[in-house]
């Protein structure tokens, strides 16, 4: 897996390849990384297909009680902490790296990583799985600060192509989101269409 997620003015940008391996089997060349935890919520799944579901199904459950309870969308922040005590708690049981971005009305766009272990850390621009390691140095050297959502859509389509041509465990398509108040839209870049080097 390449996952992506970086904050701009308004909102973020995410992205994620659509292979899924079984040992050296591609057992689904078309999957979707990008999960809804809630409307202004998404994240970005990498590790074990069914321990990321799992954890993904169980913080939108809580999401949706805490959404009645409060009255109001739940903080991305909110969403980042149930993620990580999970990852956290059971992290001798969980295989999962993932990256929890969205937009709210008190910070406005924000990207949370939880790598494997179960920290939890705020991040301007993070990527993660396997084929990640091959893309940290073009991220570096890629990345500035107060980029504009397109900025920040054509780095994150850059990286993931990448990482996906240096990475056995990523291929596939390139799914991107992009998260403002307005909401959420997706869009898939095609295997034949990815950019070229
Ligand atoms: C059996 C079976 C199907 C296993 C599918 C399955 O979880 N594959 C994993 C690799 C993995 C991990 C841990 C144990 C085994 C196999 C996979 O493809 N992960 C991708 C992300 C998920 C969300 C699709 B990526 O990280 O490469």
């Amino acid at each position: 897996t390449s996952i992506m997620a970086c904050e701009f003015d308004g909102g973020v940008v995410i992205g994620a390849d659509s292979r899924a391996t079984t040992g050296a089997y591609i057992s689904n060349r078309f999957a979707d990384k990008l999960t809804k935890i809630t409307d202004y919520i998404y994240c970005c799944r990498s590790g074990s297909a069914a321990d990321t579901q799992a954890i993904s199904d169980i913080v939108a459950y809580h999401l949706s009680l805490h959404k009645m309870e409060l009255g109001m969308e739940p903080l991305v922040e909110t969403a980042a902490n149930v993620f990580r005590e999970l990852c956290y708690n059971y992290r001798d049981s969980l295989m999962a790296g993932i990256l929890v971005a969205g937009w709210d009305s008190r910070k406005g766009g924000q990207v949370y990583s939880i790598p494997l272990g179960g920290m939890c850390v705020r991040q301007p621009i993070s990527i993660g799985g396997s084929g990640s390691t091959y893309v940290y140095g073009y991220m570096d050297a890629q990345y500035k600060p107060n980029m504009s959502k397109d900025e920040c859509v054509k780095l994150v389509e850059n990286t993931l192509a990448l990482a996906m041509s240096r990475d056995g465990s990523s291929g596939g398509v390139i799914r991107i989101g992009v998260i403002t108040e307005k909401g959420t839209e997706r869009k898939v870049i095609l295997g034949n269409e990815l950019p070229q080097f």
